[in-house]
């Protein structure tokens, strides 16, 4: 068994990545996929079991990921900082003028989710904490209103569910409940819509009956499931009837079921679901999903789907898909209007929080993109204009060292 790196950036030890191919004795491939490295040890467990799952050669797996380290670092030494196109950037989105609608996936995408290209309308900005030794790829764009996020996300969504749909024949979505569901009830007027093709999940959901007002099946076949022509098996709603560990686990079973059954792709080198898009709204607490500040479950790495048995938010009892399960999707996208989350976004966007207390900052897919939709009112406390800016932001004072 071989490991190659093909490129590779970092410039601490724990954040590393790197292309990563692995092969038989044969030289045919096992793996291949883009790797970051956040907390080497971690991965490490991670890859062990995933190569034993594999081909049983975990013991080699293991002291290879020191070769990658390695070859990783001897890589940027030799050829500098790797390869990454930025879209450009373009302040009039945040300057209150309303501007074509810029997000399309044709502009960002690229193979592998990553940008190699600036080219088209892009208004997208670089997010702020995008460090230069950080493989995520994490997009801005602010809209003057809450219908501009939805006009935005809905074409979004569509572009997206034709690309994934002309690449692999379906398009898996995973929806959160809360506010941004009602910016997608658009979805039902785009008639170039393939909904045959749509298979739906929830990326959390409540542990209520399905016909509960605290559903979030409910509230999205209340907004547009229930008008459009997805077949009903192609929804993939909880079994309601256990209590969350059950509902959690069978959960987990049924989108095992939809991999073997070839629908929903594995994320081919740490074996968690590749969604195609994973919508995600913010609490004004900061959770994502049913992913609680500074929770346990955000700790989990091996789990797709867990059960949450005391949420801080009625109703106590949920399911949540996993901090690495959605780090795994192919296009991860936040959604968040009005006013009452403006502090949230403020302290997500531009202040560091220690690891948990802010789940949405760790949304950064190791293979995949993320994007933020945010009206004019979350933003009202950002200073987006000054991100790129290292002598403005952030808004601190260095003391004059004499006066110390
Ligand atoms: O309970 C939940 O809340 C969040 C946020 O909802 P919002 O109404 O404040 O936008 C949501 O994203 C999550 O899916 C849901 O279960």
């Amino acid at each position: 068994m071989s490991i190659l790196t093909k490129s590779a950036s970092s410039s601490a030890f724990v954040r590393q990545a790197a292309q990563i191919k692995i092969t038989n004795v044969n030289d045919e491939p096992i793996m291949q996929g883009a790797k970051r490295l956040p907390f080497c040890y971690q991965r490490k467990i991670n890859w062990t079991h995933n190569v034993k799952q594999f081909h049983r050669c975990s013991i080699q797996a293991f002291s290879a990921v020191g070769i990658v380290h390695n070859q990783a670092h001897t890589e940027l030494n030799s050829q500098g900082s790797r390869k990454r196109g930025r879209p450009k950037k373009d302040n009039s989105s945040h300057g209150g003028k309303s501007h074509e609608l810029s997000a399309s996936i044709e502009n960002l995408d690229s193979e592998n989710g990553k940008q190699e290209s600036a080219q088209g309308s892009s208004t997208f900005q670089r997010h702020l904490f995008q460090y230069r030794d950080d493989t995520a790829n994490v997009f801005y764009e602010q809209f003057d209103s809450e219908s501009e996020v939805s006009e935005a996300l809905v074409k979004f969504v569509s572009e997206l569910s034709k690309k994934s749909i002309d690449s692999h024949g379906w398009f898996t979505i995973a929806l959160p409940g809360g506010s941004l569901v009602k910016l997608l009830k658009a979805l039902v007027d785009d008639p170039s819509i393939d909904w045959m093709k749509w298979h739906v999940f929830w990326v959390d959901e409540r542990v209520v009956p399905l016909n509960d007002n605290d559903s979030n099946f409910k509230l999205a076949m209340g907004m547009f499931l229930s008008r459009v022509k997805i077949p009903k098996n192609q929804v993939h709603h909880i079994k309601y009837g256990n209590d969350a560990k059950i509902v959690a686990k069978k959960y987990d079973q049924l989108m095992r079921g939809l991999v073997r059954r070839k629908i929903l792709r594995l994320d081919s080198f740490n074996l968690f679901p590749q969604f195609d898009m994973i919508l995600l709204g913010i609490g004004p607490d900061g959770h994502i999903a049913s992913l609680f500040p500074n929770s346990l479950q955000l700790a989990e790495e091996r789990e797709w789907v867990v059960a949450v048995l005391h949420s801080p938010k009625p109703p106590s009892e949920r399911i949540s898909m996993t901090l690495p399960c959605i780090n795994a999707a192919s296009h991860v996208c936040f959604a968040v209007v009005g006013s009452g989350k403006a502090e949230v976004i403020q302290r997500i966007m531009e202040k560091p929080a220690l690891p948990g207390a802010l789940p949405a900052q760790m949304v950064r897919p190791s293979n995949g993109v993320v994007y933020w939709f945010v009206d004019k009112a979350a933003a009202e406390n950002l200073s987006v204009d000054a991100w790129g800016d290292p002598k403005k932001f952030p808004a601190m004072k260095y003391q004059d060292e004499k006066s110390r």
